[in-house]
C-alpha cells in the first residue's frame, strides 16, 4: 500500500527524533511492501522564524490531504515570552488538534521488559508490571477556554482561564475509553476533581451513565490528586485511565517517568475521521537539542501506533515494538534510560539499531 504522511518536524529535538522515525517507517515499508510519500509541513517556532506565525495558513488542509500526520514537538525558550498567540508555537499545536478533530489522545505507558531497572519505583512495585492506557481528552477543557488578563480596581492585574466541557465532549471520550478497555483488561479509572469542579461533576455523571451501559467493564472514580499518588504507589492497578485535557497532560508525563523516561512514551491523537496525528508525549527538550542525545523511541513507537490505529496493520506495529524491545534487551541505552556510569548511545545510533532489527 502507499501512504501519504505529513511530517511536522517542529523545534528542538523534534527534527532529530522524526528523522529516525521516518527511517524506521521506510524500513518497515521495505519489509512489508508499503511505500510512503512524505510532505513536510511547517509549524511551531520554526514557522514563526520562517513566515512570522506558528500556524501558517493551509497547515490543517495540507495535513487533511494525508493519511496520517507525524509530529516531533514544538516550542522552546526562543519563542517562550510572546503574548501574541500567533507567535506562540504551542498555539499551533492546539489549533492542529482542534482543526483535525483529534479529541482522543491515547498515551500507553508500559514498562518494557528490558527496562525494569529504569523504573524509579520500589523493586517490588516494578515487578508487579505497568501497562496502562491514558485516554486524554484533547480538544476541550481549560486549554481551549477563554484566556483573559485585565486590570482590576482593587487587586491589581488579574488573569483567568475558563474551563468548560460539554456533555457531547465527555461522552465521546468516555466511549473511547470503555471501548479500549474491552480490548484490554476491562477496567476504566476515570480521573476528575468532582469534589471541587463543576466540570468534573458533569464528567462524573456521564461516566457513571456509560459505566452502566458498559457493565462488563469494571469502573472507578479517582480524584486527580489521589491518582497522581496512586501512579507512583502502585501503577499496576490501572488499565485504562480516562481524564480531561490538563489532568491527562500532567498525569501522562508522570506515568512516562514510572516506566523509565519521557523519551519512551508514544501517543496517538484520533478523532472520528482521518488523518490521525502521532507524536511522542514529550516536548522539544531545548536542553538537549542538537546534541544527538534525545531518545527517539517515543517517536518510533508513535509510528507503531500509526500503523495500528490509522492503517490497521497490526503486524507492522508489532514488528516495530519487537525491534525496540530487542535493542533494549541487548543493553543499548540513550542517556535518559542509562544507569549512572553506563555507556550510552545517541539518537541516530538508537534509530539505526532499531531499523536493523526489523
Ligand atoms: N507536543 C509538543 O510539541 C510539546 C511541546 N512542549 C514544549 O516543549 C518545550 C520544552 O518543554 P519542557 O517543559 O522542557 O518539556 P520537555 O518534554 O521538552 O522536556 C522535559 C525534560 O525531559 C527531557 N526529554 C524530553 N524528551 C526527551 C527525549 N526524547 N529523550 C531524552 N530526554 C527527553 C528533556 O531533556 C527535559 O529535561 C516548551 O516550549 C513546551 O511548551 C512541551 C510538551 C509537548
Ligand atoms: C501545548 C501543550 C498542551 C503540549 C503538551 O504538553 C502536551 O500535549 O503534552
Ligand atoms: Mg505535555
Amino acid at each position: 500500500m502507499n501512504f501519504k504522511i505529513a511530517l511536522i518536524r517542529g523545534d528542538g529535538i523534534g527534527p532529530e527524533v522524526v528523522g529516525e522515525a521516518v527511517k524506521v517507517m521506510e524500513a518497515v515499508g521495505k519489509k512489508f511492501g508499503h511505500s510512503f510519500s512524505f510532505e513536510d509541513v511547517l509549524m511551531g517556532g520554526c514557522a514563526i522564524d520562517a513566515v512570522g506565525k506558528s500556524y501558517p495558513e493551509g497547515t490543517a488542509e495540507k495535513c487533511k490531504a494525508c493519511d496520517a500526520v507525524l509530529l516531533g514537538a514544538v516550542g522552546g525558550p526562543k519563542w517562550g515570552h510572546a503574548s501574541d498567540p500567533e507567535k506562540r508555537p504551542e498555539t499551533a499545536l492546539l489549533s492542529i488538534r482542534k482543526d483535525l478533530g483529534l479529541y482522543a489522545n491515547l498515551r500507553p505507558a508500559a514498562l518494557r521488559p528490558a527496562l525494569a531497572d529504569a523504573c524509579p519505583l520500589k523493586k517490588e512495585t516494578a515487578e508487579k508490571g505497568i501497562d496502562l492506557m491514558m485516554v486524554r481528552e484533547l480538544t476541550g477543557g481549560i486549554y481551549f477556554g477563554k484566556r483573559e488578563r485585565y486590570q482590576t480596581e482593587d487587586r491589581g492585574e488579574e488573569a483567568s482561564d475558563r474551563m468548560a466541557y460539554s456533555q457531547m465532549e465527555i461522552e465521546r471520550i468516555g466511549r473511547r475509553a470503555f471501548e479500549l478497555a474491552r480490548l484490554r483488561r476491562h477496567k476504566v479509572s476515570s480521573v476528575d476533581k468532582a469534589n471541587v469542579l463543576e466540570t468534573s461533576r458533569l464528567w462524573r455523571s456521564i461516566m457513571h451513565r456509560l459505566s452502566e451501559e458498559y457493565s462488563d467493564v469494571e469502573y472507578e472514580d479517582v480524584l486527580v490528586d489521589n491518582a497522581a499518588m496512586q501512579l507512583v504507589k502502585d501503577p499496576s492497578q490501572f488499565d485504562v485511565v480516562v481524564t480531561e485535557n490538563m489532568f491527562g497532560d500532567i498525569l501522562s508525563d508522570e506515568a512516562s517517568m514510572v516506566t523509565g523516561s519521557i523519551g519512551l512514551l508514544p501517543s496517538a491523537s484520533i478523532g472520528d475521521t482521518a488523518p490521525g496525528l502521532y507524536e511522542p508525549i514529550h516536548g522539544s527538550a531545548p536542553d538537549i537539542a542538537g546534541q544527538d542525545k534525545a531518545n527517539p523511541i517515543a517517536t518510533i513507537l508513535s509510528v507503531g501506533m500509526m500503523f495500528r490505529y490509522s492503517f490497521h496493520l497490526p503486524h507492522e506495529a508489532d514488528a516495530i515494538e519487537q525491534a525496540v524491545d530487542a535493542v533494549l534487551a541487548e543493553g543499548w541505552r540513550t542517556q535518559d534510560i542509562a544507569k549512572s556510569g553506563e555507556q550510552t548511545i545517541g539518537t541516530v545510533q538508537m534509530g539505526e539499531l532499531i531499523r536493523r532489527k526489523l
